[in-house]
């Protein structure tokens, strides 16, 4: 175990750290602080939730001279809701040398982000369409910038955003330190991001699965037409505090958001097509329990840091095995517990077969419940409310009301009739949702044809035809020239 103190940090580094409440470095970052605080170029794998952000966080805060005020520092993520995650991670953890940070992401006042450019931020934490909309308007200057990171590196690196990623490097210096972060790094990519790093040193936390070992994962076997009732009886039967569904398409989230409403579940959609204040607002409302369940595309997959996620549903199987970590990486973060669950239809095994060969760990299969395990489930959160309120000891206004019931009634009759108005019973109201194709039927043996997906039907990424195993770069970047639209 590494103590923080151990890591020869500046005094006011560890009193930020302190402050955070953090004592012990994770692996990944004792594994990367000390070698980024050489200077070198790192590569860091670890798995989700494991706290990469400090680890690049640290060492970018404890280079800076707060003295200069311009940056030196930059950070570029792919969502925004990451860009603004991540910068008030930065904030915190340079909060005690006064660093000053500043995010900056597309669907923003940008004449309200140039101002605040005009205040000398020492770190800049943005979204590639954005800062290169700030490059070309030349109210971001990077001439000064000594660090470099890439948060999910490969999803930065891959054919939707690389245009944008050499584009924004062109102005940054060539002698920086380039830090690059990502739970999964397939080894294409890993080939494309050592052509922008020096002679980088790779840390990779080794642990025989990608995914962490305190998320259950199951898989649940349904057709595309059962997957609605299965997803209802399963929130009945596991009745989890937080939960993200993740569908395919914008088209899918809302229908789904539309259709839990319908059935009594506090649920809303997130996805790329919503305005940034809309997608402020959905995440603030689940960060704060508000709503019980997040529908969203793959646009929430990556390095959102939700505290209190329970449960995962992965609606429709996702399309490559990268997106299936990250996806169920929102739970289980930080050392905590949690529950994922893959709807398969039996035409898609395969995509499961070759998820399960990435991340090295078999899903447990999983029946969907019947509707009796959903009432079951039901009743027990209601006892458990009951239990609670005893618990409290807040009956004294209805011992009165309760002892003239008891003269009519026996105790099972009593606590059965609170037990089912209390009780949320499953709820079978036809709802309306528009059948998925089928992933395309894997052809070839080379897994790498997994990442051949065919998007039709308003794809989440806005892209389609990803594939890695194009053999020039140049190849793919023409073949997919600005097929990615920052979400
Ligand atoms: N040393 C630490 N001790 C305790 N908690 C920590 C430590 N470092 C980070 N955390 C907490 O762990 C959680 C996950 O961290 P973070 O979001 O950086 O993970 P990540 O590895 O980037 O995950 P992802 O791959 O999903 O992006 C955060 O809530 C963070 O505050
Ligand atoms: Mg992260």
């Amino acid at each position: 175990m590494t103590k923080f103190s151990d890591l020869e940090l500046s005094p006011s580094t560890l009193k930020s750290i302190k402050r955070m409440g953090f004592e012990e470095a994770t692996p990944i970052q004792a594994g990367t602080i000390p070698v980024s605080l050489e200077g070198k170029d790192v590569i860091g794998q670890a798995q989700t939730g494991t706290g990469k952000t400090t680890a690049f966080g640290i060492p970018m805060v404890e280079k800076i001279n707060v003295k200069e005020p311009n940056v030196q520092g930059l950070i570029i993520a792919p969502t925004r809701e990451l860009a603004i995650q991540v910068s008030e991670e930065l904030y915190k953890v340079g909060y005690d040398k006064h660093v000053r940070v500043l995010s900056v992401y597309g669907g923003q006042d940008i004449q309200r982000q140039i101002r605040a450019m005009k205040k000398g931020p020492h770190i800049i934490v943005g979204t590639p369409g954005r800062l290169l909309d700030h490059i070309n308007r030349r109210t971001l200057k990077l001439q000064n910038v000594q660090t470099l990171v890439l948060d999910e590196a490969d999803e930065m690196l891959n054919m939707g955003f690389i245009e944008d990623i050499e584009s924004i490097l062109k102005n940054v210096p060539e002698n920086r330190q380039t830090l690059l972060f990502s739970a999964t790094m397939p080894g294409p990519i890993r080939k494309i991001a050592e052509n922008f790093m020096t002679d980088p040193e790779t840390v990779s936390v080794k642990s025989k699965e990608m995914t962490v070992p305190h998320i259950e994962q199951y898989f649940v076997k349904a057709h595309e037409k059962e997957k609605f009732d299965v997803l209802s009886r399963l929130l009945d039967v596991q009745s989890p505090e937080l939960a993200i569904v993740f569908g395919r398409t914008k088209r899918r989230v809302d229908e789904l958001a539309r259709a839990l409403n319908i059935r009594g579940y506090l649920a809303e959609g997130i996805h790329g097509d919503l305005s940034q204040a809309r997608r402020m607002s959905v995440l603030r409302k689940f960060k704060e329990g508000r709503i019980d369940v997040l529908v969203a595309t793959d646009v929430a997959a990556r390095g959102l840091d939700i505290s209190g996620v329970t449960h995962v549903y992965n609606f429709d199987i996702p399309q490559d095995p990268e997106s299936y970590v990250h996806r169920i990486g929102r739970t289980g973060r930080a050392g905590k517990e949690g529950m994922a669950m893959t709807f398969v239809t039996p035409r898609e095994m395969n995509y499961l077969r070759i998820v399960e060969q990435t991340t090295k760990k078999r899903m447990t299969p999983m029946k969907p419940p019947s509707r009796n395990e959903a009432l079951e489930g039901q009743q027990r959160l209601a006892m458990e409310k009951i239990v609670e309120t005893i618990k409290n000891n807040e009956l004294q206004d209805y011992q009165a009301m309760a002892k003239e019931i008891m003269e009519s009634h026996t105790p099972e009759q009593v606590v059965a009739a609170a037990l089912r108005i209390l009780t949320k019973e499953p709820d079978n109201t036809p709802v309306e949702i528009t059948e998925e194709r089928p992933l395309p039927q894997k052809r070839g043996r080379d897994k790498r044809d997994f990442r051949r997906g065919d998007k039709k039907g308003g794809s989440s990424r806005g892209r389609s035809g990803r594939s890695y195993n194009s053999s020039s770069r140049g190849k793919q970047q023409r073949g997919n020239r600005r097929t990615r639209k920052e979400s």
